[in-house]
């Protein structure tokens, strides 16, 4: 995983961290980390043009001391102080002692790099003048971004994107990721992310948010052993389907197909049974014994009875699509719904650009609201559970958003519950492995259909199951 930790839980970690420290060597951490980043994106430092915009905090302070180190080995650095009665005094001072300028409007013509020290944890969303035109001139003239801790401007605990802010190439973020740094809309200002270890990881408390990564995907699927038969791994569940909506049964079989459960049975209707079984033959028609339901892709009108009858079997369910409209708080436990933006919208009575703008939010009040997982489809799809940290799913192409791929993840979550996963793990690597199998689908750039990616989904998991087990950077 990679882990996002809120403002206040960082703030807490970094004053017990600091408890330990000699004054300042915290920011002399942050600010080695940054200017390393920076030095590596310039390739050759001397000679080269580094315009650094310096706000009233410490972020400003990180910027400075980076300054300083640039300044040193010979970069041309100009320094943008935006409140000069308020810039870090000592970082001030160390940034002009090693050949910094100051400079109200730099020539953005030539400029190599800007640093974006304006505000960190501290700020405020938004971006206010002149700092605003500054940012917005720097990137009509094409200027590389590298933003310090944050992206300036945007919503730091609630990832989302409401007022002007940078839109960075890199952001070089200290101790930890934020949720801004994870989470959609705001990850989209972050560009690439770089973590600078700065010795707070014992300090911190358990992550808000967490992003999961390909060895979290290895470590939690269910693997068969010698000793498994078909039942043993699990027998999944499917109601989907209508005369009207076939298709979507088939896919959601397809996608229960290509996870670890031993087993799919097909419990739609006998018209759309038949020609489920001529096309899929290891699936079996009836309804019987399972230890997981898929319910809602494609039923139509069906839809609330199919939830009722799953919800009787008392085994944890997938509540996709038609169904989400009949879910009720508590009707099963275990249960994963999985809403796009504008069923959740549905389901909380909200409009859908609402959820659009606060997905991070709205996933986690509708777990609450909901009493069960909800797994929010998107670009960036969240796994969200009352008292667990949520969770991120960035593996999907833009590719993915096609007809009937939706019926495909679910079958794929409700094979993984079947083959024993909770509901927020079966979600998180349904998710994972329904991206990846879309990327690896669209040959990183072309379009796909949904059976595509059902299709590429057992290749995509031999990939992450045979990858040799390096530990992440993080780790
Ligand atoms: N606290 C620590 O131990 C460490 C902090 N570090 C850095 O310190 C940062 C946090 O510093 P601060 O708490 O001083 O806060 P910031 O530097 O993030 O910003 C706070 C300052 O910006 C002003 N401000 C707030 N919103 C604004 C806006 N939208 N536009 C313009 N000005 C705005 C505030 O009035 C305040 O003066 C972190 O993001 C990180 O970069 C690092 O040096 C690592 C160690
Ligand atoms: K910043």
């Amino acid at each position: 995983m990679r882990y996002a930790h809120t403002v206040e839980s960082v703030r807490r970690a970094e004053a017990a961290l600091m408890a330990t420290l000699p004054a300042g060597a915290l920011m002399q951490r942050a600010a080695a980390g940054l200017a390393a980043v920076c030095i590596d994106v310039l390739g050759s430092v001397y000679g080269a043009r580094v315009v650094v915009l310096v706000g009233s905090g410490d972020n400003g302070g990180d910027a400075l001391y980076a300054a300083a180190r640039l300044a040193s080995r010979g970069a041309a650095v100009e320094l943008v102080v935006l409140k000069p009665e308020a810039a870090h005094p000592d970082g001030l001072a160390a940034a002009l002692r090693a050949g910094a300028r100051r400079t109200d409007k730099p020539a953005w013509d030539g400029v190599d790099l800007l640093v974006d020290g304006v505000v960190g944890i501290g700020g405020r969303p938004g971006l206010r003048d002149p700092a605003r035109t500054l940012i917005e001139d720097a990137r009509a003239a094409g200027t590389y971004v590298v933003a310090v801790d944050v992206p300036s401007g945007v919503d730091v605990d609630g990832a989302t994107l409401p007022e002007p802010h940078v839109t960075a190439d890199i952001t070089v973020t200290f101790g930890t990721h934020k949720p801004a740094l994870l989470a959609a809309p705001a990850v989209r200002a972050a560009g690439w992310v770089q973590l600078v270890d700065i010795g707070l990881v014992p300090y911190l408390d358990e992550a808000g948010l967490e992003s999961v990564e390909s060895a979290d995907v290895r470590a939690a699927y269910p693997l068969p052993s010698g000793e498994s038969h078909k039942y043993t791994r699990g027998v999944v569940g499917v109601d989907a389907g209508s005369d009207r909506y076939a298709g979507a049964a088939e896919l959601c079989v397809r996608g229960a197909q290509a996870g670890p459960a031993g087993m799919v049975r097909f419990g739609g209707p006998d018209s759309v049974a038949a020609e489920i079984v001529a096309r899929r033959p290891e699936a079996v028609a009836g309804r019987g014994r399972v230890q997981a339901w898929v319910v809602g892709s494609g039923t139509a009108d069906r839809a609330d009875s199919a939830l009722r009858a799953a919800a009787a079997d008392e085994v944890p369910v997938v509540v996709d699509a038609d169904a989400l409209a009949y879910w009720r708080p508590g009707m099963v436990r275990g249960a994963l719904l999985t809403p796009h933006a504008g069923e959740l919208a549905r389901m909380l009575d909200v409009e859908r650009s609402v959820v659009e703008a606060a997905p991070l939010a709205y996933a986690r009040q509708a777990a609450e609201r909901l009493d069960a997982t909800v797994l929010l489809k998107g670009s960036n799809t969240l796994i969200a559970e009352r008292d667990r940290p949520t969770r991120v799913v960035s593996t999907g192409t833009p590719w993915l958003a096609t007809a009937g791929a939706g019926d495909v993840l679910a079958g794929l979550a409700g094979s993984l519950l079947a083959a024993g996963l909770p509901a927020r793990d079966a979600g998180s690597l349904a998710a994972w492995l329904h991206g990846a199998a879309s990327r690896r689908a669209a040959e990183y750039g072309r379009p796909i259909t949904a059976g595509d990616v059902a299709g590429a989904i057992p290749a995509a998991t031999a990939a992450v199951l045979s990858a040799p087990a390096t530990p992440a950077p993080w780790a």
